[in-house]
């Protein structure tokens, strides 16, 4: 560059490019300064994208709002719950713009707290509608906002969607309040009701509906339906399940959930549609509820105004609360059952004495109202023990069954028929015109009904029964008077030869009494040898000779003078008094043959009655060997007398006792045979020696062709099992020679002999022995 003659513009120059240089790096520098804050704002877009992306895709409801509650920013959540597609247009909107008032106001509050004192609130429950009017819960934390200088200038807000956990904690908490109403045994009306008030809580624009299935099996009735149109609830009471009966008797019908989407096309409810929609029901699914069992108790259905399906959260809840309606209803069975059997007798269900009283003061009272009678009929089986003894326990089931059975349909639908226990009933008649003639009438019916031939596996058999009737007012004026008055008449029908009727008379009392001071006097008796023995020889009819003597027990009372066993035998065995007057018996016997035999007299068995009573103590084989053994008399000696029923009680027990005697000499005889309903089969395996046709066939030998065939029948059917057959009761010549005829093989009875003294038998024997 040229230096001289251009000093100026050399200086110019200088000048101007220093300048330039200067614009240069000023330029360079705005650039980089440019540059620079470009990528700083490249940065911060980006950043701010990242910010959003974050805040918007958190599930939580994010928020700012200024110090008037305006919102400032929100997430795209809070845009969705309050139902806006756009953020901006949340905008300076504020809660009085969202929600109720009430419920804007309480968040303005709360907010306002936040913002002046500066202090947090932390996870507040709160419960907002959302867009679709749904209620949802949130945990809600609300925060001050600050700026750089530590100024207010609004809150932050978070919170968190609980409503799933919040509904499960209602739920359990409602639950265990149904449980709880369960296990206090509220009403089963009540426990439903609130349990379908749960589902209904939950879900919401749904009725809960539940239905039970009837005892029969059949139909469903109503169990509870609080918010159902109750036209509706009514209308669908009693009907029948099936395979196309709407959602709940189709659901039974298959033992599965049916979900019904449409009410108006499903042809479940072709038949019911109409109906639904008269109430404007349009869908309906409905649950089995199932027993622990997996019997169909009922149904819990759940219907809707809308087309529409459950959706899974409310599958599950129906499931968990039908289990909660299964256990109620099973409970309420159980409880009825329980009330049931506590009232009613199992076998017949019958009611029972727990109810007598109750149902017979009622019926007193209603009587004072209308003045008609009411009688209480006391009845008791006369053959009863019998059969139940010689056929086993489910003949004897059977037969009072029929027999309760029997008894109801010869009364009236408003009379009651009660058993008390074993074979006693009593008929409570209620409205009885003022006519004995009119009970007897019904009384006569029931007679006649109880003797009808009772069929039982192949056999059949026959029961009388004895009856005694009270009648309010005249024959007492409180339940437990007239009882003992009907059960004293029964008694008195019992003496009258059974198979009959008694009304009340104040004598019958006395008999009561009397039994009462027999049994007293009895006991007694026993402490002070009261009692004796007489002995009754049996003869052998090829030979003529007394091979045996039948012991038979006497009371000789202090005032009353000689009694029959007849008499106190049947009080002594229900008592249990015949054990200590038994073993008395048993062993004076053995005494008194051992005697005899020391005598010198030729040797006799000597045969002794037993009762089942005695026969069932637990040490009787002990008693026997004692008895044998405190006599010294041989056990070949001694015979056991067993009836045919205390025989056929429990066959196999007897055998085995039998058996263990037998080992030791005893020998065993069948008394009363031919009254009882022993099988042969039986008969065959018993080790008996002897068969005693009883005395009612003896009796009547000379008039009763019957009599004559079984009499006839019982010797060779004894004969051909090897045992001897001894007819008892032989009073007459024609009895005598009818048995001769027959081939018996020994007699006991007037005829020969009426039972006598030791003394007398004494001499019998010595003649005997004297002979050749
Ligand atoms: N009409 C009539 N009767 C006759 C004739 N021959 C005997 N008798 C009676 O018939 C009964 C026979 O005794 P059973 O069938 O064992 O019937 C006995 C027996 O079941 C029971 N019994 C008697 N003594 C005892 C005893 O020591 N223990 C037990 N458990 N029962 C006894 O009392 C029942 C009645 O005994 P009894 O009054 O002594 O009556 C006896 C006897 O006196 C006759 O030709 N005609």
């Amino acid at each position: 560059m040229p230096k001289t003659g251009s000093n100026r513009f050399d200086y110019r120059a200088e000048a101007g490019q220093t300048q330039v240089n200067r614009l240069i790096a000023t330029v360079e520098r705005l650039e980089a300064e440019f540059q620079h804050r470009e990528n700083a704002e490249r940065e911060w877009a980006t950043e701010r994208g990242l910010l959003r992306a974050m805040i918007d895709q958190v599930p939580d409801y994010l928020f700012a709002k200024d110090l008037e509650c305006r919102f400032l920013v929100v997430n795209k959540a809070v845009a969705d719950i309050h139902g806006r597609a756009r953020l901006q247009d949340m905008i300076g909107k504020t809660d009085f713009e969202l929600h109720t008032p009430e419920l804007a106001a309480q968040f303005y509050e709360i907010e306002q707290t936040v913002i002046q004192s500066g202090r947090p609130m932390i996870d507040m429950e709160e419960m907002v509608l959302d867009s679709t009017g749904a209620k949802r819960w949130l945990s809600t934390s609300k925060v001050p906002l600050r700026n750089d200088h530590n100024e207010i200038i609004g809150l932050v807000g978070i919170s968190r969607d609980v409503t799933a956990r919040r509904q499960a904690d209602l739920v359990r908490e409602e639950q265990a309040l149904v449980l709880e109403m369960i296990a206090m045994n509220a009403p089963l009306g009540e426990v439903l009701d609130r349990l379908v008030r749960l589902m209904e809580a939950q879900l919401d624009g749904v009725f809960g509906s539940i239905l039970l299935l009837d005892e029969d099996g059949v139909h469903l009735r109503h169990g509870a339906a609080p918010s159902l149109p109750a036209d509706y609830s009514k209308a669908i009471d009693g009907v029948a399940i099936g395979p196309d009966v709407g959602s709940c008797g189709t659901a039974v019908y298959r033992r599965q959930a049916v979900v019904v989407a449409d009410i108006a096309s499903d042809p479940l409810w072709k038949n019911y549609s109409e109906l639904a929609a008269l109430h404007g029901l349009r869908s309906c699914w409905s649950t089995p509820i199932l027993s622990h069992h997996g019997d169909v108790l009922g149904t819990f259905a759940m219907y809707s105004r809308e087309v529409r399906e459950p959706k899974s959260a409310e599958t599950h809840l129906t499931e968990l609360t039908t289990r909660i309606a299964a256990i109620a209803i099973e409970r309420k069975r159980a409880e009825d059952q329980i009330i049931f059997l506590a009232h009613h007798d199992t076998l017949t269900g019958l009611p029972n004495r727990s109810l007598l009283k109750d149902r017979l003061t009622q019926a007193m009272l209603q009587t004072q109202r209308h003045n008609p009678w009411v009688s209480v009929v006391f009845v008791d089986l006369d053959n009863f023990k019998t059969v139940n003894d010689s056929l086993g326990h489910t003949a004897g089931d059977a037969l009072l069954k029929i027999v309760a059975n029997r008894m109801v349909d010869c009364v009236k639908a408003t009379d009651t028929v009660m058993r008390l226990g074993g074979d006693e009933f009593v008929i409570l008649l209620v409205d009885q015109p003022e006519s004995p003639d009119a009970i007897s009438a019904t009384l006569n019916r029931i007679r006649a009904a109880i003797a009808e031939p009772v069929p039982f596996e192949g056999q059949v058999f026959h029961v009388t029964c004895s009856m005694g009737v009270a009648t309010f007012p005249n024959d007492g004026s409180d339940a437990e008077t007239l009882l003992m008055n009907a059960d004293a008449a029964m008694y008195k029908a019992k003496e009258a030869g059974r198979d009959g009727f008694q009304f009340y008379t104040a004598e019958m009392n006395t008999k009561v009494h009397e039994r009462l001071a027999l049994q007293e006097a009895m006991r007694h008796g026993i402490a002070h040898c009261e009692f004796y023995l007489l002995y009754q020889p049996q003869v052998d009819l090829q030979t003529g000779r007394i091979f045996a003597v039948e012991a038979l027990v006497r009371w000789k009372h202090p005032t009353q003078g000689v009694i029959s066993p007849v008499h106190f035998i049947p009080l002594a065995e229900e008592t249990g008094l015949i054990v200590p007057l038994g073993d008395w018996v048993l062993n004076e016997a053995c005494r008194q043959n051992k005697a005899w035999q020391d005598a010198g007299l030729s040797p006799v068995n000597v045969s002794v009655n037993v009762s089942g009573r005695q026969f069932h103590e637990k040490n009787w084989i002990c008693r026997v060997t004692r008895a044998l053994r405190e006599s010294g008399m041989e056990a070949r000696y001694l015979e056991l007398e067993l009836t045919e029923s205390l025989l056929m009680r429990n066959v196999d027990q007897a055998i085995a006792t039998m058996k263990e005697l037998q080992a030791l000499g005893v020998h065993f005889a069948i008394d009363d045979f031919g009254t009882g309903y022993s099988s042969l089969s039986a008969l065959k395996n018993l080790p008996v020696a002897r068969l005693k046709i009883d005395q009612s066939f003896i009796r009547n030998l000379a008039r009763d062709e019957n009599d004559r065939g079984i009499a006839a029948a019982v010797i060779s059917l004894g004969q051909r099992l090897n045992m001897r057959v001894i007819a008892e009761g032989v009073e007459t010549d024609e009895q005598f020679a009818f048995l001769h005829d027959n081939h018996c093989d020994e007699i006991q009875g007037y005829h020969f002999s009426r039972p006598i003294k030791s003394k007398a038998i004494e001499d019998l024997l010595r003649s005997q022995t004297a002979m050749p």
